[in-house]
């Protein structure tokens, strides 16, 4: 599945963002299946709002998101459920996890709304304890810290299929082991997958080997 974008440019941010030079606002950029990418800004210059686009949860844009070469808009809702489903996944910088619910209740959620379940109960706890989140299983979310969110978040994202996972600063809230641990597991699902991930982040890091960058 190949993204690309076309002139993109948000709305509301279109006055400041064209006093700034940017390699993906208001260009051509081509995210090429399978490739791990980085976009690099900082605070306040559209990350959050570009993932929103590449999710297609939010559309006060001019330009164009393709999808396969469609752009987002010419997808019905159910195809851009379907997507979201087996080909699209993600980790929301706010996470967005469901506090009533105890945090392996939001793994399993998602992983039992899928036609079938694309992983095992043993696959979820093999990644809990990778990620040292085992003993926070069983936990309401909203007792669990935000550095325990964000795994739970991450692993939610991972009992899915992809050919995408979209991750706005998914490591904001860890410490350098368990930023290290998250991106092994993710580099493997990825690589398991034969997908690819965009990421963004405020500053520069060596989690991954990335086969590009892009500043916003
Ligand atoms: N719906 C909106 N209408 C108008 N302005 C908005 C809207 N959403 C976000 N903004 C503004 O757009 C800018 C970019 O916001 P965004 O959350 O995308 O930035 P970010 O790079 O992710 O920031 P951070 O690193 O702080 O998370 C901010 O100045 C924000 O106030």
């Amino acid at each position: 599945m190949q993204i690309q974008l076309e002139n993109l440019m948000p709305v509301p941010l279109k006055d400041k963002l064209l006093q700034r030079d940017s390699g993906v606002w208001n260009k051509e950029v081509i995210f090429s299946p399978g490739s791990f990418v980085k976009i690099k800004a900082p605070s306040g210059t559209g990350k959050t709002t570009l993932v929103h686009y590449l999710y297609h949860i939010r559309y006060d844009y001019t330009g164009k998101v393709l999808v396969d070469g469609r752009p987002w808009q010419s997808y019905s809702r159910n195809e851009v459920a379907s997507m979201r489903q087996q080909q699209v996944s993600i980790v929301f910088q706010d996470l967005r996890l469901f506090e009533q619910l105890t945090a392996e209740e939001n793994i399993t959620l998602k992983r039992v709304m899928l036609p079938q379940p694309y992983c095992s109960a043993e696959k979820v706890k093999e990644m809990a304890a990778r990620l040292n989140v085992t003993h926070v299983l069983q936990q309401s979310s909203k007792t669990l810290s935000y550095g325990e969110r964000q795994r739970i978040a991450i692993i939610r994202a991972l009992v899915q299929p992809f050919q995408w996972l979209l991750m706005d600063e998914p490591f904001s809230h860890l410490d350098e082991d368990n930023t290290q641990r998250a991106a092994a597991l993710i580099a493997d699902e990825c690589k398991a997958r034969n997908a690819g991930f965009i990421l963004t982040d405020l500053d520069n890091d060596q989690h991954f080997s990335y086969d590009v960058h892009y500043h916003l």
